[in-house]
């Protein structure tokens, strides 16, 4: 088994495609996750989003690891906002398979206590790995919950953002700064008060090469437009419809630092079978069986594109968060231009050229044998 998965999935059961979502968004109540390191301004965001007006009714959920540090925090955060009495602490720090149902449980008893919030954020501790939240998330989605992965958002420490991506990890580790802005849909760059314009820009390009999707805001005191962070529908079939634009600006980045994460983007013309798709995405992210030109094995961390599939008439979507996809219809019919995959991978050890030949390689075989 691969280190990284030996390191945080260990057990992890859900290596199977999930099918479409029984319930249409409108009808359940999104969830954000807000990630990022120790310091980087989590609670300060939490606090403001809890004040500011928005007509919404937020549950906040603090998922921490070890005894007594979500109590204090959630103590902080009431104290300034004074919105919410009852706090929720997820005590098995785990955020792996374990906290999977004590996670969900605990959000449908704080809804039965306090009837139906608009809106959850999950803040996770500094060092989790939000990919595994997130999958928690949105595999319960696809079962029938009452909760939607709206989106993870990574909120960035201006001023030691660089010294945590540059740490050096373990052979086989990956860096948990890098990978939280690998996961993100979108980075909040906090603290800009702390640097000057040369070093927010360095941080910028940084962030974007690890990230060629990312959507980057930055602030002093986590302020930001609310409108950007909520509601951004990043994993369910209305970004489907911005998302063939959206994936057209996407570049392939060259890694800024040494054994970083980074992102590569091809497009290939046609229309492809959903077997020889699943072929391919299973292989690249389940069997790990694409290598590099060092002969490392590509770690795919976020995936996203939009797909044809043969005898369909509307564009699908490809999402992934580490083992975990999903295909699904978008309301986007394919108009009069040729149908085109484009295709965007986050992660470790990636090769453009070596991954889309492994694309086109499998796509012809498994057609072949057809
Ligand atoms: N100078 C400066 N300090 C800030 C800014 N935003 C937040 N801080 C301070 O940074 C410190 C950490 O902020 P928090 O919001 O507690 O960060 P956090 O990510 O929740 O921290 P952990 O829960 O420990 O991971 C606090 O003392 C904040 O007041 C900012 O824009 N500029």
């Amino acid at each position: 088994m691969d280190e990284v998965l030996m390191d945080e999935d260990d057990d992890c059961p859900e290596l199977v495609p999930i099918a479409g979502n029984p319930l249409s968004p409108g009808e359940q109540i999104p969830v954000t996750i807000i990630t990022g390191y120790l310091g980087a301004g989590k609670t300060t965001l939490l606090n403001y989003i809890l004040t500011e007006q928005h007509n919404k009714r937020i549950a906040v959920i603090l998922n921490e690891f070890g005894e007594g540090s979500a109590l204090e925090k959630s103590l902080a955060v009431s104290q300034a906002g004074e919105l919410y009495e009852e706090w929720l602490e997820l005590r098995n720090g785990c955020l792996c398979c374990s906290v999977k149902d004590n996670g969900l449980k605990a959000i449908e008893n704080l809804m039965q206590k306090k009837g139906k919030f608009d809106y959850i954020l999950l803040e996770t501790t500094g060092l989790a790995d939000p990919g595994a939240v997130a999958s928690m998330f949105w595999v319960d989605a696809e079962l029938g919950s009452d909760i939607y992965l709206d989106g993870i958002v990574t909120v960035i420490d201006a001023k030691y953002a660089m010294q945590h991506l540059t740490e050096e990890k373990p052979e086989g580790l990956v860096n948990e700064a890098a990978r939280q802005i690998a996961l993100a849909d979108l980075t909040i760059i906090n603290k800009t008060d702390l640097v000057n314009g040369e070093e927010l820009n360095h941080l910028r390009d940084t962030v974007r090469s690890i990230n060629g999707l990312v959507k980057i805001l930055e602030c002093q005191k986590s302020r930001v437009d609310l409108s950007q962070v909520l509601d951004l529908h990043s994993f369910d079939n209305k970004d489907g419809v911005n998302l063939v634009e959206k994936l057209q600006l996407v570049k392939t980045t060259r890694p800024h630092l040494d054994k970083s994460i980074l992102t590569v983007t091809f497009e290939v013309a046609g229309s492809l079978s959903e077997d020889v798709l699943n072929v391919f995405i299973q292989d690249l992210l389940w069997e790990k069986a694409f290598k590099n030109q060092a002969g490392l094995p590509m770690i795919v961390i976020r995936l996203k594109g939009i797909v044809s599939i043969a005898g369909k008439a509307k564009q699908v979507m490809l999402q992934g968060v580490h083992e975990l996809y999903e295909l699904d219809e978008t309301p986007q019919v394919w108009g009069e231009e040729p149908r085109v995959n484009r295709l965007v991978f986050i992660g470790r050890n990636l090769d453009r050229e070596i991954l889309q030949e492994q694309f086109i390689l499998t796509v012809l075989k498994v057609g072949d044998r057809n």
